[in-house]
């Protein structure tokens, strides 16, 4: 058998593949979307193939028959095909787009099946790093089989109750041939098995860097419903004055947003319990002051600084550091106030509240303009030179709710005016004095890319 030995100096120039393994209805698909969008975030090229894409692609939709009958001949040379042009695309990625982490999306539920790619790995410079989402758990398959039923394109037209069955029928066949990853056999390779979610996980002989950083995330992946509420603080006495950054209390509007906020939270969370994270500036305190819950600080959470700009006016900075100005206007992901931070350096200290975030279930974030942006864009796919042109206006609850294959999300608006401090690309006003109310819910989306 062929071995996943490289030597540990070429390590860290490895571009890696993360080859997914284990039955259908087991998360696969799920766990390879979230990597890619942990990776994009923290600005690593990361793509999912999925083999089942491939297949589709080719016309051949599931249950067509006994498609997965794996004696019939014709559709295991079918199934192979797909997975050679998932390969064939992924070594291209590689090669022409700067692919440094490609996932391949498929069951890989044979010893033979995962040589061939291997192989495929070894002779191309590709660290491969198997990872198996393992389960004997019924309600967790049968949970499963209920999301994939749901966005799968192989069951749109099918029978909620004829689709599950014609899924069980497939696992069915699959295991016949299924050969999970132990230690004994498979000892050699670098892998990672998750035994019933993350109930427990099995990591083998991780070499490099990139590769501990995906383990580690996977680690603290959990699929148990729950919300998510994100808010900025109340206005801000800054916010009035059109100035950006500093440490200002509330001002009397502000105040009222943080009386009303518990009423907005209960109405939509009801009893379950929550935890409170807020910056350690003044404005982030002082608007969960009303809330009854478990209250913690994050450093990490604090507005991106503004270095020499702190305190200004949008005006102001462009009278006196025009050229920044620009500059911010022209690459505002990228660009990085004297002294201070960019939206990229925002991301990358945030990735600890990120991973915790992960673990947690119901959490409310009070935080500021520039860092609700980022959290935002990771769950919902923002791309970087969109994310910092967000709109996300004051004295209003957003909810996450992160499901298997999206995030659900839905606006809360606290009727209560405040200001805008929303600056268009190109101008140093910030738009009116807006009254932030209206209805209750106004906009129930999901992450697109990933429905
Ligand atoms: O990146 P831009 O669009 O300038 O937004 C960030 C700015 O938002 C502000 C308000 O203008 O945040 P906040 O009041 O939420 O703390 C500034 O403090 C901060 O510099």
């Amino acid at each position: 058998m062929p071995k996943s030995v490289y030597k540990i100096s070429d390590a860290e120039n490895l571009k890696v593949c993360v080859v997914m393994v284990g039955l259908p209805a087991r998360g696969k698909s799920f766990i390879s979307q979230k990597i890619v969008r942990f990776l994009s975030w923290i600005s690593i090229n990361a793509r999912s193939f999925n083999v089942g894409q491939y297949r589709r692609d080719a016309g051949t939709l599931e249950p067509s028959s006994d498609f997965f009958d794996f004696a019939n001949e014709e559709n295991y040379k079918l199934r192979k095909q797909a997975e050679s042009f998932a390969v064939e695309d992924i070594l291209k990625w590689f090669n022409e787009e700067d692919g440094v982490v490609a996932v391949l999306d498929a069951t890989n539920t044979t010893r033979e099946r995962r040589d061939r790619i291997l192989k495929i790995c070894q002779d191309n410079n590709i660290a491969p790093m198997f990872l198996e989402s393992y389960s004997d758990d019924q309600d967790f398959v049968l949970r499963n089989i209920k999301e994939v039923r749901t966005v799968s394109p192989d069951y749109k037209d099918l029978d909620p109750e004829e689709a599950t069955k014609d899924f069980l029928k497939k696992i069915a066949e699959y295991e016949k041939t299924y050969e999970t990853l132990s230690d004994k056999l498979d000892g050699d390779l670098t892998y990672m098995k998750l035994i019933n979610g993350v109930q427990e996980v099995i990591v083998n002989k991780i070499q490099t860097y990139l590769q501990s950083r995906i383990a580690f995330y996977v680690m603290n992946l959990h699929i148990k419903p729950r919300c998510i509420y994100l808010s900025r603080h109340g206005e801000s006495i800054y916010n009035v004055e059109q100035k950006i950054g500093g440490d200002s209390l509330l001002s009397p509007r502000g105040l009222k947003y943080s009386q009303k906020l518990p009423e907005l939270v209960r109405e939509s969370a009801g009893d379950v319990d929550l935890t409170v994270w807020t910056s350690t500036l003044k404005r982030t305190q002082q608007t969960a002051e009303c809330l009854s819950y478990r209250k913690l600080q994050w450093k990490a959470l604090d507005e991106l600084d503004a270095g020499i700009c702190d305190g200004m006016t949008y005006e102001e900075i462009e009278n006196k550091y025009p050229e920044d100005f620009k500059a911010r206007d022209e690459d505002k992901y990228e660009y990085r106030y004297r002294g201070g931070e960019s939206y990229r350096d925002v991301v990358i200290r945030l990735e600890p509240v990120i991973m915790e975030l992960e673990r947690q279930e119901n959490i409310l974030i009070i935080t500021h303009q520039a860092v609700l942006r980022c959290i935002y864009a990771y769950y919902m796919n923002v791309p970087q030179e969109e994310s910092p042109w967000m709109s996300i206006p004051l004295h209003t609850l957003i909810k996450l709710e992160p499901r298997a294959y999206g995030t659900k999300v839905t606006r809360i608006k606290a009727n209560i005016p405040a200001v805008s401090t929303y600056k268009e690309k190109g101008t140093s006003q910030v738009g009116e004095s807006v009254t932030v109310g209206g209805g209750i819910r106004d906009i129930i989306n999901e992450t697109p890319e990933d429905k």
